[in-house]
């Protein structure tokens, strides 16, 4: 299995899956009962008789998405997706606090623009993959989610937010100086509306649990013991529809938000290249992380 992961991690580095569209046969070994599967950053347990498969973040210490854990994700989404006895994903982290801190700025900061393009591109491939799911997904989300962690939660089909006022979601990109991309205000705007994005997105608002659930960024609230649960009967309420007519409703709503990124895909790798290669984008994701170290301090 970690050979298979480690073959699949290069294929993907290596624009192999964008080139075919799908993992080669070589790399897939499919769940068909009970399952586990660790990869570094990210374990999945699937249930062979529900047909459920929990998949948890476990990548310290604020799960961050860098290129390392994208490419770890996107295998194991992409391996329960082409097992046909898994009909939902509930995400999830392992780490006490945080759901995701969203992008690792370490990947955005000082590198080069050959980089740049890679580490996008699979923050675009992530994305197209969850959004896109024939799976039932569910959020339980059992911490704080900035960002990408934001953007991680809002593609699923359904979310359920611990209720501690200590956590917080939202798209907070312009606290760091940097604008939140045209699909990750689509699907903001597709959740919440277009006059509450617009508001949350200048501002860079982080909602608490109460908030988000008032305008929608949430569905549900649960205590923190109790949100995994929550997301498993949530589960079971969406697995009762017959899967065929719930898919292609939910091909029909996300069709033209995931038709503009595949359009503009390459052109939206070049605009994130050159704006974060600027000086000055890159004076203020450096000023950011310190800002995130000092306050420790
Ligand atoms: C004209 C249009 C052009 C279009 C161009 C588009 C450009 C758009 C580009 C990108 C979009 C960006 C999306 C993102 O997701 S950016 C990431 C935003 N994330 C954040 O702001 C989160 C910051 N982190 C936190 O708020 C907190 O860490 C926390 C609430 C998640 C957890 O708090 P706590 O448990 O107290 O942990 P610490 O703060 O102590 O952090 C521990 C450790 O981790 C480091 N760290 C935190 N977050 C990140 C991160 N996102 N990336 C990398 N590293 C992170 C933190 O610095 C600490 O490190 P240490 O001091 O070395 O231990």
């Amino acid at each position: 299995m970690a050979a298979l992961l480690k073959r699949s991690a290069s294929l993907l580095r290596a624009g192999a899956l964008q080139k075919h569209g799908v993992l080669t046969k070589q790399a897939l070994c499919l769940f068909s009962t009970n399952m586990r599967m660790f990869t570094n950053k990210i374990s999945v347990e699937m249930d062979g008789t529900t047909g459920v498969a929990v998949l948890t973040m476990k990548s310290p210490p604020v799960n961050s998405l860098s290129l390392d854990f994208l490419t770890e994700f996107t295998i194991s989404l992409e391996k329960l997706e082409m097992d046909k006895a898994c009909r939902g994903v509930i995400l999830t982290s392992a780490l006490p606090r945080v759901f995701s801190a969203g992008l690792d700025i370490t990947e955005m900061c000082g590198k080069s623009a050959e980089h740049y393009a890679a580490f996008w591109r699979a923050v675009q491939e992530f994305w197209l993959k969850l959004y896109t799911s024939n799976m039932v997904t569910v959020a339980a989300i059992n911490g704080s989610c900035p960002a990408g962690g934001c953007l991680m939660a809002l593609v699923c089909d359904y979310r359920v937010m611990a209720d501690d006022p200590k956590f917080s979601i939202g798209l907070n990109e312009t606290k760091l100086g940097i604008v939140a991309p045209f699909w990750f205000k689509d699907t903001m705007t597709n959740t919440i509306g277009n006059r509450e994005t617009e508001k949350a997105l200048q501002l860079g608002y982080m909602y608490s649990p109460a908030d988000a659930l008032k305008v929608g960024l949430v569905d549900q609230l649960a205590s923190a013991d109790k949100v995994e649960t929550v997301a498993s009967t949530v589960m079971s309420e969406w697995l009762a529809i017959p899967d065929h007519a719930r898919h292609l409703t939910k091909s029909m709503m996300r069709k033209p938000t995931r038709d503009r990124l595949v359009t503009h895909r390459d052109a939206d790798i070049t605009s994130f290249v050159n704006f974060v290669t600027k000086d000055s984008i890159q004076k203020s994701l450096q000023m950011y992380l310190e800002s995130l170290k000092q306050r420790k301090r």
